[in-house]
């Protein structure tokens, strides 16, 4: 299927799924709000600052005027970090009314809103006025946009609440190296994306101080536990954790040094303060403002997140990574499935 597809969010997944769809053959608009990154994009066809040594697809257009991104669109997909999803939705759904467009809305963010607790799709559909949308679909999985650039085989998962809008955003992104599965459990897909990074800060930091492979599997498996705790709570089929929006992006994002989650953990891990580990990113790393998320949302709802928890101290600077796991280690001993 060939659509006109605007991509909002420029920077390392924005631009490899825009890539995607280009080489896909849809007429993709990808926005930015740095006009020289549209120049770099348009000019160069590459992006630097987020993904080195690549060239992108020269059917891919940027754009630094929304409006002119979005106008005659079929699909809007939302690739901007979680915290500013809302502020940009609030936009879009301003030019939908004026232009009077009807559009799929897709997104690829994974957090959690601070404050509200709310998922991605949430968001979107609290600000996007359905006479404007057809649809919300989430695309999540195991897919560093760094593996995506050298075509390294890639699994990911679309959800919707309706299954035929999931088959229509698979068939908008298949191809022969990005393959993609379609799942009916929206809740359970963006919860085990967003949850996901704070397991992957905690994976950094271990291997910073010098943990090894047991170590690791012991934090992912725990970790994936607690993920799933909160998701069934709110909804989420269990076997959604077991697939590739759950245990296949907690792989690669716990065990990857492309993950910025990862990286940031390990520099937290080295004594590095947040703010530093922050700035020197120059990318977002999600996982920061959804720990906090998490944490109080465990709190309100009365699940157990022992690890969540201790990665919120850490990076509230309440303890040091060595205190964290010292804690850890000396909870009271409890059945594994609890
Ligand atoms: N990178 C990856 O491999 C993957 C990332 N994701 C998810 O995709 C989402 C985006 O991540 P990613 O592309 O990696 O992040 P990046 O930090 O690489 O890019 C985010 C982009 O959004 C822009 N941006 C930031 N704030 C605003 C704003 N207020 N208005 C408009 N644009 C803004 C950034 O600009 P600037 O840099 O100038 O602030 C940047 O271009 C995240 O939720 C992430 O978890 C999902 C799968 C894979
Ligand atoms: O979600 C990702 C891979 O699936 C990307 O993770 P990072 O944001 O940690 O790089």
């Amino acid at each position: 299927m060939v659509e006109k597809i605007a991509v909002l969010g420029a920077g390392s997944w924005g631009s490899m799924l825009a890539n995607i769809l280009a080489e896909n053959g849809n007429d993709v608009r990808l926005w930015s709000y740095k006009s020289a990154q549209v120049e770099e994009l348009n000019n160069k066809h590459t992006n630097s600052k987020y993904i080195e040594n690549f060239t992108y697809s020269k059917d891919l257009v940027a754009y630094s005027d929304m409006q002119e991104a979005i106008d005659g669109v079929d699909d809007i997909l939302f690739v901007v970090p979680a915290q500013v999803t809302r502020s940009i939705a609030k936009k879009v759904n301003e030019i939908l009314a004026e232009l009077d467009n009807n559009v799929n809305i897709i997104h690829g963010s994974k957090g959690i809103e601070q404050k509200t607790y709310k998922r991605m799709s949430e968001v979107l559909a609290e600000e996007i006025d359905p006479k404007y949308r057809k649809s919300i679909s989430v695309i999540s999985g195991p897919s560093q946009a760094e593996s995506v650039a050298k075509h390294d085989i890639t699994l990911v998962t679309t959800a919707s609440e309706n299954i035929k809008d999931a088959e229509h955003i698979q068939s908008l992104f298949i191809n022969d190296y990005f393959r993609v599965y379609t799942n009916d459990d929206i809740i359970g897909v963006e919860i085990g994306a967003a949850l996901k990074n704070i397991i992957a800060l905690g994976a950094g930091a271990l291997y910073s101080l010098g943990y090894g492979d047991n170590t690791k599997a012991a934090l992912m498996t725990r970790g994936l536990a607690e993920v799933s705790r909160l998701g069934t709570s709110f909804g989420a089929n269990p076997l959604t954790f077991t697939g590739l929006s759950g245990v296949g992006d907690l792989i690669v994002t716990a065990t990857s040094s492309d993950s910025r989650n990862w990286r940031a953990g390990y520099q937290l891990g080295q004594g590095k303060s947040l703010d530093d580990v922050i700035k020197n990113m120059g990318m977002v790393i999600e996982g920061i403002a959804t720990t906090k998320a998490a944490y109080e949302l465990a709190k309100q709802r009365g699940i157990d997140m022992p690890i969540t928890s201790a990665i919120y101290n850490v990076l509230n600077d309440k303890v040091t990574v060595k205190d964290a796991i010292n804690e850890l280690m000396h909870r009271e001993g409890r059945a594994e499935l609890d």
